[in-house]
């Protein structure tokens, strides 16, 4: 049963009443300020040592073998390959359509301005498995990856005890489908330090070399950690604990809503399930299914802890445009839209990971299957951050190229401007070039 909130016919602050986590990221930074500090000076050995501490297995090794990669595929279910193969097919489409495009403006004859986009070098490509498996991940981390070019993929998982410290061999399979043969056995705020610092064995060799970019989900940890490292390796965003927002009115399905809510609760206790909505009837009523509902779910205990923690609940408000007004302080990472004419609704969002329109577009879709993308920012980071997407691995470069005469014509503005903000010696860098 979640929390109802009342909030009609009476004043209220949006970002006061939204449902929000008692532990947010900045928390953890504490916690895992220690574990990357231990691989920044003991690389792989400090990998292993966390891999036992936290995964409780030590692997052979840092990197997985290309036999049990291989392995891995051989013995892979044929009804999950075929899933796999077209969710990557759906995702190759909708990864390419977003691929921008260079452009190149003249601005008057010789003085020309390009736009490039240019992938980065080196992507760490972060896969979760603690308390669930996430082989749809390495499709949603690599595809759009592979897509803006980027040349060096490499994949870090957690270690699996149950498959000899090596990752769930889902993943393993998924890498394989995809063509990325540079997978790392090592999970949590240390893989992202890992990919931040690069890795050296005893012998001062790399076992993984550093990278330019970390993307990808994980728990509050590795949230916690790409924020701590950002700036030591690019990151994508903080696409931390899963998190739903429901926004429907009276004509909304009950059972619908309520299954929703719990599929994105069972990721974690730390995830968050939240419904605004116009009627209190239509609160009580999906209240009334999720108890029914999540009594037989496999992770109930789980379900129950997120759906009980301060982070989610339901508020109920007078009108659309007030229940709109919520949902946007909020910014969830997932928003379906469940109310009369969904689509118009939808437009009217500013904030949000990604938007589900209507009752046949709940967001276990987008997780495995539409051709989005579900690595989504959370804890109110949509405000700011994007979900993965091809330009997550681009970067845009300006290339100025003017001619002796298109210079000589803007000298003047320039030399003024310099002498303007106290620079003069701008000014003198573009005067010499036209003396004598
Ligand atoms: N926002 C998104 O786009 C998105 C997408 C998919 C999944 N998710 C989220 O990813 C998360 C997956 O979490 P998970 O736990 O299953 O796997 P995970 O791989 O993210 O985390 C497992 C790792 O956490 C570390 N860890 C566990 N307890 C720790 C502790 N007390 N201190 C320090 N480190 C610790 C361990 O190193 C372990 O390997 C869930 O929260 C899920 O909701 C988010
Ligand atoms: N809902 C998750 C994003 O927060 C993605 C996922 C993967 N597998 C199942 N769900
Ligand atoms: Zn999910």
């Amino acid at each position: 049963m979640l929390k109802i909130t009342d909030l009609r016919a009476q004043d209220f602050d949006p970002a006061a009443v939204v449902p929000r986590a008692l532990m947010d990221v900045s928390e953890a930074l504490d916690i895992v300020q220690p574990i990357l500090n231990q691989v920044k000076d003991n690389g792989e050995a400090a990998l292993l040592d966390l891999a036992e501490k936290f995964d409780g297995v030590r692997p052979a090794s840092l990197r997985v073998p290309a036999e049990v990669i291989a392995s891995a595929l051989k013995n892979l279910d044929p009804a999950i390959r075929s899933a796999l193969t077209e969710a990557i097919r759906r995702a190759r489409i909708v990864h390419a359509a977003q691929l921008p495009a260079d452009s190149t403006v003249e601005l008057a004859v010789g003085a020309e301005v390009v736009n490039r986009w240019v992938p980065v070098d080196r992507v760490g490509l972060y896969v979760p498995g603690g308390k669930a498996v996430y082989p749809s991940s390495v499709v949603m981390n690599v595809v759009p990856a592979q897509a803006a070019g980027v040349p060096s993929l490499a994949i870090a998982s957690p270690p699996q005890a149950d498959n000899d410290g090596w990752p769930h061999p889902t993943i393993l399979a998924a890498a394989a489908l995809l063509g990325v043969d540079e997978v790392y056995a090592a999970g949590g705020a240390q893989a992202i330090a890992m990919f931040a610092y690069g890795a050296k064995n005893a012998e001062g060799e790399t076992v993984c070399a550093k990278a330019d970019l970390v993307t990808g989900p994980g728990n509050i940890y590795v949230a916690a950690a790409k924020r701590a490292l950002r700036g030591v390796i690019g990151i994508d965003a903080e696409a931390g604990p899963t998190e739903i927002a429901v926004l429907a009115d009276a004509s909304a399905n009950p059972e619908f809503v309520a299954a929703d809510m719990i599929s994105q609760a069972e990721h974690d206790p730390m995830a968050a399930s939240v419904l605004v909505t116009t009627s209190m009837e239509f609160a009580e009523a999906v209240n009334t299914a999720i108890t029914a509902q999540a009594g037989n779910a496999e992770h109930r205990k789980r379900i129950n802890e997120a759906l009980t923690g301060e982070q989610s609940g339901i508020l109920v408000v007078e009108d659309l445009d007030t229940a709109i007004e919520l949902v946007d302080e909020y910014a969830a990472e997932h928003l379906q839209i469940m109310t009369a004419d969904a689509r118009t609704v939808a437009e009217r969002i500013r904030n949000a990971g990604a938007i589900f329109v209507g009752d046949y577009s709940p967001v276990p879709l987008g997780d495995y299957s539409s051709g989005s993308n579900h690595v989504l920012p959370t804890s109110g980071t949509a405000k700011f951050s994007s979900g993965l997407n091809v330009t997550s691995f681009l970067r845009s470069q300006q290339l100025i190229h003017y001619s002796e005469s298109a210079l000589g014509s803007i000298a003047h503005n320039i030399e003024a401007l310099a002498v303007n903000e106290g620079l003069p010696a701008h000014g003198e860098a573009i005067k010499l070039r036209f003396e004598n």
